[in-house]
Formats: C-alpha cells, structure tokens, sequence
C-alpha cells in the first residue's frame, strides 16, 4: 500500500524566507516604480488607486466650495445663512461676524462643528470645513496630478472653505430637487430680514451740480405697530400685502403683472406717509419717490422708471397737486404742455397709469405703487375706476382706538390712565388728526401734564368748532394744500 504523502508544514525558517523574498520583491517594485515615474505622477496613480479601492459608502457628500473660480458661489453663501437658524445649542465653538456695516452680529457656525437638520423626514448632517493653505504638488511643470488639473506652479494654494452636506444616497433627488431650492428660498427670506430700506428720490434725474445724494436709508420708524388706526382697516391691509407677495404664480397665470395699487386719501396729518413707511418697513422695500412735477412726458417717465427696481415701492405724493387734473365741474385740464412750452407732451393721470402698467408687465416683478392725496373727490375718475388702484385706503381723523396706539407709543400707557374716558369722549366728536394729538403726546416727559394738555386742546378745538367754525377743517386743509402746490411748483 502506498503511503500517504502529507503537504508539508512551513516551518518557521521557510515562512521567514518566503517573507524576505516578498519584501525583496517588494522593495524591488518601489524603487523601480519610483525610478520610472516621477513623483508628482506617482502621487496621481496611488491617489487613484486608493479612490478605487476605498470601501463603498451609502452616503452621498455634497460641496459648496466658498468660491467658484473668481465668483463667489451662491450656494454656499446661502447654505451658510441658512446654518445660522440650525445652529446648535450644544454646539462648542461659533464664528462671529461683524463688518463695519452691519448694525448687528453674525453668529455662524465653526469649522468641524456639524449641524444635524431633517428635510421631510430625510436627516442630514451640514460639515463647515476649512484648509489650511496647502503647497502645490505641480512644482512647476504646468499640471497638478493630484487633483488631475493644470497648476499654476510652486508655491502654495489659498485657503480653502468649503460646507459639505452628507446623506443617504437614496435621497438624492429629493435633497437636489427640493432641499437645496428651499434653502435658497430660506436664504432670501433672512437676507430680507436684514435689508436696509432705502428711499431714492426720482425727482433728480439726470444729476445736477449740487451733487445731491441719490438715495438715503429710510430711517422712518413707522411701523404697523406704532399707526394709529382702525385695527381691522390695519389687519386687513397686512392681510392684502401677504397675499400679494405669495401669489406670483397667481399674476403669471391670470397674465397681469404682478404688481399692487393702493390709493390713501384723508385729510392732511392722518397718517398717509406713515403708512407708506410701515409699508416699506414690513415688506423690505425700497421706495422710489417720484415728483410728477419734475418730469417733463413720457421720454423722461421711461427714464425714472428704469431706474426702479424689483420688490419696491413707487409713490406719487399728493396726486392732486402735481398733476393737472379735471376741476370740479368736469373742465378737461390744461396740458401741462401748454402751461410749461418746450417740454414733452404731458400724459394724463390714466395715461401714466397705463404707461406704467405696460412697462412693469414687461420688466417688473413685485411692484407697489402708491398715490396719496388730501382730496380724492378731485381725481380724475379714471384713477378711481375699478382695477385701476386696487385698494382705496381711507386715512381718517383719530379714533379712540387709534388714541390707544399713540398713548401706548408715546407715554408707554398700555391699559387705563384716569384722563382717558375724558379723552376719548372729545375725541369721540372732534376731528382731530393723529398728527396733532402726537404733537400734543411729545410736550413733556411727565404723563400728567400731557394728559392735561391734550384735554384742554381737545375742549379748546371742541368750543372752536360749536362756535360755528366747523369749516376749519376744510380750510386748514385748502392752506396745507396751497402750501404743498407752491412748494411743488
Ligand atoms: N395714523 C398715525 N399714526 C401714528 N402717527 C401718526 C399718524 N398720522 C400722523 N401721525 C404723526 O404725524 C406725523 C405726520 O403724519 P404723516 O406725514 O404721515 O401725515 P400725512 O397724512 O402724510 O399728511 P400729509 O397729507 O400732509 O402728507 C407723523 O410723522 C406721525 O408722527
Ligand atoms: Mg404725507
């Protein structure tokens, strides 16, 4: 019988020589390898070797480099807002912010820290990274093997930062899709926040020689907060604004332009300009201030109007006293042609109206156009047609709860002051304007003596008027106004 043969065991000595021939060979390959090759295509082959053979993840990575070549990237500017609302209680370290511009702090979010956020239900995690300046691997031969791209030599490459956003890769499309446009869109809305509102004034076209400033901040402090109004009359215009701004999709498919009228009347004092204000303030929008009186026809209109912008706010002050308009009896007005020769043809109010529609369904989005005047019976009936202005918003004397507003922002009186039922009885049958009773609230520091003097000028208005000058209203109206043409004119 033939024996069996076993394979042979390795002995130690036999593995010991086995591993000096492999290190041998080994050893051999590399220094071959390296003596073929040089170094910066060494790195290139290994680089990619190792991307090859790296383990499979299920997790997808996005970057948004800071900058995209010269060009700041858009994206990450937007991802790195967004991270400020997602910053974490917990988290270790913050970067603050603050340019000399700014009127408040940044807080954003560090490098290595991470911020976990979902996204219907998708988690993700958000990575702020930053490298450090790093020598170039071209060493001058015109080409970068590392990241397979033509290099700019020696020396090192900038600093780097760059936000990544890790997850599933399942979810790709729902995070490509509709995450990243919602954080542009989330991006905006806090930009907005921070806007500076600005008043440009369109009168001045054209410069002069003065070298007036063409726009200045809005520094008005009127908000919907602070207007003395009808509460519903306020509520329903902060509803009818919302609804404007969300329904873009709206105007494209009706085929308007996506652009809102409102027309404020009311007698001088009543808040009119205020609203304007609070308007801006709460929507962000610069407003563009046009003097009807400066501009010569529809040439000089064109121009002014193209130097409006998007997501702003157009006013024509006092549409009565700058416009030639019908009198009372229905007299067709003069052109202003005819008053001022040498100037383009004039346009009538509709004129405008319809020059201004035509131009902004072309070029505008988000538009706002204002007109405020003392005397709306005045106007030119075809500003007053519907679908003209789309909101008419009558500005009227104080009201009691008006009054509540100005005392709670004047004197800090939130609930009941002793004067108040005096207080609110006059003004129950007195016109009196917001304008004045605020000026009468700004007399001194101590809430008694201005109490008591708005008391006495309530009952001195109060005797005027039963003394029969009831008209008074009507003619401190005529005065303001005349004053307001001359200025004008
Ligand atoms: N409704 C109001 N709420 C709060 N303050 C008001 C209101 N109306 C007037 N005021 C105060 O009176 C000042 C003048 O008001 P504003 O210029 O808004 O009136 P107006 O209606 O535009 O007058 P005009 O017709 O003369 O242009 C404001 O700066 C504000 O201090
Ligand atoms: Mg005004």
């Amino acid at each position: 019988m033939a024996a069996r043969t076993f394979p042979e065991m390795p002995t130690p000595s036999s593995l010991l020589s086995a591993y000096a021939s492999m290190s041998t060979s080994i050893m051999l390959f590399r220094t071959m390898f390296n003596q073929l090759f040089p170094p910066q295509l060494r790195r290139y082959v290994l680089d990619n070797v190792r991307l090859y053979w790296k383990p499979k993840t299920s997790k997808l990575t996005l970057v948004f480099d800071e900058k995209d070549g010269m060009t700041s990237n858009h994206m990450f500017d937007a991802a790195e807002a967004f991270l400020c609302t997602r910053i974490n209680p917990n988290s270790d370290r913050l970067r603050i912010t603050k340019s000399v511009k700014d009127t408040h702090i940044n807080i954003k979010f560090a490098e290595s820290e991470e911020i976990g956020d979902s996204f219907e239900g998708v988690p993700v995690t958000w990575r702020y990274v930053r490298q450090q300046p790093q020598k170039r691997t071209g060493d001058g031969d015109g080409f970068d093997y590392a990241n397979g791209k033509p290099s700019s030599g020696g020396g090192f490459s900038p600093e780097r930062k760059f936000i990544e956003l890790k997850f599933d890769k399942k979810y790709k499309e729902i995070i490509i899709s509709s995450y990243l446009p919602w954080i542009i869109k989330r991006s905006q809305e806090l930009e907005n926040q921070k806007k500076v509102v600005k008043l440009h004034n369109l009168q001045s076209y054209g410069g002069g020689p003065g070298g007036y400033k063409e726009s200045v901040n809005l520094d008005h402090p009127s908000t919907f907060d602070t207007l003395a109004m009808d509460p519903k009359m306020k509520q329903a215009i902060i509803d009818d604004l919302n609804l404007f701004l969300k329904r873009k999709d709206f105007y494209k498919k009706v085929g308007k332009a996506w652009k809102r009228g409102y027309l404020l009347y009311g007698p001088p004092g009543t808040g009119k300009s205020s609203l304007i204000a609070a308007i801006a303030n709460y929507l962000k929008f610069d407003i563009f201030d046009l003097q009807l009186s400066n501009v010569g026809g529809d040439s000089s209109l064109k121009k002014l109007m193209l130097r409006t912008s998007n997501r702003s706010i157009l006013v024509i002050e006092d549409i009565d006293c700058s416009i030639q308009l019908p009198d009372r009896k229905g007299i067709v007005p003069a052109k202003l042609s005819e008053v001022k020769p040498g100037r383009d043809p004039m346009f009538s109010l509709s004129g405008l109206l319809n020059f201004i529609d035509g131009l902004w369904s072309c070029c505008g989005d988000e538009r706002i156009i204002i007109f405020t005047t003392n005397h709306k019976e005045r106007l030119d009936p075809a500003l007053l047609r519907p679908g003209r202005m789309d909101v008419h918003i009558h500005m009227s004397y104080l009201t009691v709860d008006g009054f509540e507003t100005l005392a709670a922002n004047y004197l800090n009186i939130y609930d009941h002051h002793w004067r108040f039922r005096e207080i609110k009885e006059l003004i129950k049958c007195r016109k009196v304007t917001p304008a004045e009773v605020a000026e009468e609230l700004m007399k001194s520091e101590d809430v008694e003596v201005v109490l008591g003097g708005l008391v006495k000028f309530l009952k001195r208005k109060k005797v005027e008027d039963d003394e029969g000058k009831d008209g008074v209203d009507d003619e401190d109206d005529e005065v303001h106004e005349s004053k307001k043409a001359k200025l004008i004119s």
